[in-house]
């Protein structure tokens, strides 16, 4: 039996496997709203749907493999049709929180370089500002305390990431700061600023990339479309999001 949450991420999942066509190179993002479309692609691809998936971390590609997921060597990619990815915050612009599975980099990597991106998430992180999820940013673990204090300067309140009381590394061998910064209203100035620090490899901030979000809520999924984002205020009454009720 699933979570509420969780049944959110799998309609919001499944319904992202729709956009999916035949031939097309497909970024494959990380996280558990990614598993369930990965599970709806593993079977769309037992019945014939011919597809190529780049994979944006170690754990990702493990599922794609065990779901029968034709994958392309990250070395031999040139172009990539669609990525599909999770986030852990959108605001009303549609720009993203993202890394708190830790796979920041490779996302943005795909995400960035895809004709198309769409975001599924649980309809919890549609938010009006980023910012109550703390920021995570990589950094390189040489001299980490100095990027640290670099981060505070600008406002962070960094916390390094730890599993099971170890130094969390990223797929690349990096560490993590999960950052407080507050309401975030900004988005790209912090980032650019975050990024101009030697020691930071990548933030978590999505600026203006994502074509797309499919938000599982209350049994139906929305769909919203980056010109219409502005529009999700007054999601109720709006006519132009395409809506599909699954309790019907
Ligand atoms: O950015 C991510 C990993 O780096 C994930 O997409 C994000 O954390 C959402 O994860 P989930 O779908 O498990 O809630």
């Amino acid at each position: 039996m699933l979570s509420g949450s969780d049944t959110n991420k799998k309609m919001a999942g499944e319904e992202a496997v729709n956009y999916i066509e035949d031939g097309m190179i497909v970024g494959l993002g990380s996280g558990s709203t990614v598993n369930f479309m990965l599970k709806k692609l593993g079977e769309r691809v037992k019945e014939g749907l011919k597809v190529k998936g780049i994979p944006t971390s170690i754990k990702t590609e493990r599922l794609a493999r065990e779901l029968g997921i034709p994958l392309i060597e990250s070395v031999n990619i040139e172009r990539i049709d669609l990525a599909i990815d999770g986030a852990d915050e959108v605001d009303n612009d549609l720009h993203l929180l993202k890394g708190g599975g830790g796979s920041l980099v490779r996302e943005k990597i795909v995400d960035e370089a895809s004709d198309k991106l769409i975001i599924i998430i649980d309809g919890l992180k549609k938010v009006s500002h980023l910012g109550a999820f703390s920021l995570p940013i990589e950094i390189v673990p040489f001299g980490w305390k100095l990027t640290e204090i670099q981060i505070k300067k600008l406002g962070g309140i960094p916390t390094l990431r730890k599993k099971n009381d170890e130094i969390f590394v990223s797929d690349n061998g990096n560490f993590i700061l999960d950052c407080d910064f507050g309401q975030i209203t900004d988005p790209q100035q912090l980032h650019y600023k975050l990024k101009l620090l030697t020691g930071v490899v990548e933030t978590g901030l999505f600026v203006s990339i994502t074509d797309k979000v499919i938000i599982g809520r209350n049994s139906r999924v929305d769909v919203l479309h980056r010109s219409h984002s502005d529009m999700e205020a007054d999601l109720e009454s709006t006519s132009l999001l395409h809506r599909r009720n699954y309790s019907e």
